[in-house]
């Protein structure tokens, strides 16, 4: 496995990746040297420096994985990642309270003018009214982004005796009423507040959301702070605003070019800035190396990652419970996949039995995959959904307590635009999987290997002559199931084999007299 690293990381999560990989730092990359240099690596791992464009993902030839040692991924173009099957990754939770603690201390920093005070001290002034500042104590902190970073930094603001109001549309009153804040709408926190702070993701939503209205919204004596992401407050606006002494100050870490060459909020006095350093303490430098690092080797040996943004989050736990049901439901759309011949129009799943109670999501994906690849498709667990929906293939799930009998029963219904094909499969035990049914066959064949399906008429002598040709191919026999619908009905013979038939072995069982049709499938 080969690594590039283009921005800087920690020792620590080089020296570890190195135990499974070849690493190499090149950073200050520009944007042509890195579609160049993608080439042969397996793995990137990037900070915010990087950016990686659909250009760099389309250049790369065997990339997996994109692995951010940090938070936000606004640097990547996670959709084309998402076409092209390649993981992406982040360390969430390792930069949090370094970036509380950054925006904590430029909130301070702006009440008390330290930044501006100590220049002035450099150059020789003496100016102690000029630069007199405000108390945070008693203040209404307005927190945009109630995450893991907006929590914290409002935990700590609390013990400074701060009255908090919070908005985040997708955190709950009790979670809220836990903290002890009060969630808010925005123009209250506009409108009432003395600080204000943003730790959003920078999407579509949440670009300019603090724009001219919202800053008309706001008291003149608010002091604003971004440690999130350039772009969340319009710049031009903020800066106007600071510029007319509409409001009182602006904090500002994050930009939305960086380095922010040009950008007005340089010109203000009263806004104060850092070069996106909320992040750049010793310790969250190597959580997230360490944590980017620990993702990267368990791709590597074909685990899934725990933190991807481009697959869903199942914890570690949960998801060994799925694999042996990944693993089934993938091998039975492989199953369908290479039954149907004509077009594919409709996938169905139903889960029954105990495996209705859990999160199947990754099975469901699992079976697409399984069914794509089936197709000649790249698919893989990042991919496959956007592939079936790229090849308009619908998909309908549902979940049932009925299993048949099974404690646990998957069935797949494979809809072309001629026939439908079904199958059902059942995890006994995490090591022992069936396929317990091909269309209204009762069978009971193991997961692996090659199977031959021979449909043939239910009389004597066919079995006999079809085992006659595979022993003459010298193909060995590893298990055999036949079943029926009812007696005078065709039987399916299904036979695992050690080795894949060849098209003249094919040709041979077809011949045998009585045989209707036959098909090679590998599992
Ligand atoms: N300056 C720096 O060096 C650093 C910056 N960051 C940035 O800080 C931000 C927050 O990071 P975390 O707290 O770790 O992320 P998080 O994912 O834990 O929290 C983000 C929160 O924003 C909320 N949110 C999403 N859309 C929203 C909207 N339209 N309005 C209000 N809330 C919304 C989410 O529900 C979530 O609770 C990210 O943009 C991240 O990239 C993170 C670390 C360091
Ligand atoms: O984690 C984040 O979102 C950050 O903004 C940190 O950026 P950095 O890794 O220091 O370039």
């Amino acid at each position: 496995m080969r690594v590039l690293v283009s921005d800087p990381l920690a020792e620590e999560g080089i020296r570890r990746l190195e135990t499974a990989a070849e690493v190499d730092v090149i950073t200050n990359l520009s944007p042509e040297e890195l579609v160049e240099r993608i080439k042969g690596y397996d793995a990137l791992v990037i900070r915010s420096g990087t950016k990686v464009t659909a250009d760099v993902i389309n250049a790369a030839d065997r990339l997996k994985v994109i692995a951010r040692a940090g938070v936000g991924v606004d640097n990547v173009d996670v959709d084309a990642a998402t076409k092209k099957g390649i993981i992406v990754v982040n360390a969430p939770g390792g930069n949090t309270i370094s970036a509380a603690e950054h925006t904590i201390a430029m909130m301070l920093s702006l009440a008390r003018n330290i930044p501006q005070a100590h220049a002035s001290v450099r150059r020789g002034e003496w100016n102690r009214k000029k630069y007199t500042g405000v108390e945070v104590f008693n203040k209404t902190l307005g927190i945009i982004g109630l995450g893991r970073i907006g929590t914290e930094v409002a935990k700590r603001m609390k013990a400074f005796g701060m009255r908090i109001l919070a908005y985040d549309p997708f955190i709950t009153e009790s979670k809220a009423a836990e903290l002890g804040i009060k969630l808010a709408s925005l123009e209250e926190i506009y409108r009432e507040s003395d600080f204000i702070t943003v730790h959003t993701p920078l999407t579509p939503e949440t670009r300019n959301m603090i724009d001219e209205p919202q800053i008309k919204m706001m008291k003149p004596t608010v002091r604003i702070i971004n440690c999130a992401r350039g772009g969340i407050i319009n710049e031009a606006a903020l800066a106007k605003a600071v510029a007319e002494n509409r409001i009182a100050g602006a904090a500002v870490d994050v930009y939305t070019k960086e380095p922010p060459v040009g950008n007005p909020l340089l010109e203000q006095e009263r806004i104060i800035t850092t070069p996106h350093l909320g992040a750049s303490t010793a310790e969250a430098q190597i959580n997230v190396a360490l944590a980017v690092a620990d993702q990267i080797i368990a791709i590597s040996r074909g685990q899934l990652p725990t933190t991807a943004i481009n697959l869903i989050s199942i914890p570690p736990e949960t998801i060994a419970l799925m694999e042996p049901y990944m693993d089934i439901a993938e091998r039975m759309g492989r199953l369908l996949g290479q039954l149907g011949t004509s077009r594919f129009e409709q996938l169905e799943i139903v889960y029954g039995g105990s495996i209705a109670e859990k999160d199947t999501r990754l099975i469901t994906i699992a079976a697409v995959k399984g069914l794509l690849s089936a197709i000649g498709a790249h698919a893989n667990l990042v991919n496959s959904m956007a592939l079936l929906k790229e090849k308009g293939i619908k998909l309908m799930e549902s979940k049932t307590e009925v299993a048949n009998g099974y404690s646990n029963l998957i069935t797949m219904r494979l809809k072309t635009t001629s026939e439908t094909f079904a199958v059902h499969g059942t995890v006994y035990r995490p090591d022992d999987r069936r396929i317990v049914q091909i269309n209204d066959y009762r069978v009971h064949v193991p997961t692996e290997g090659n199977l031959v399906l021979v449909l043939h008429e239910d009389r004597p002598n066919i079995i006999g002559p079809v085992c006659v040709v595979l022993g003459e191919a010298n193909i060995n026999i590893g298990s055999m199931h036949v079943g029926r619908i009812s007696a005078g009905k065709p039987q399916l013979m299904v036979l695992n084999v050690d080795t894949p038939l060849d098209d003249e072995t094919m040709k041979r069982i077809l011949s045998v007299s009585g045989v209707l049709s036959a098909r090679r499938i590998s599992m």
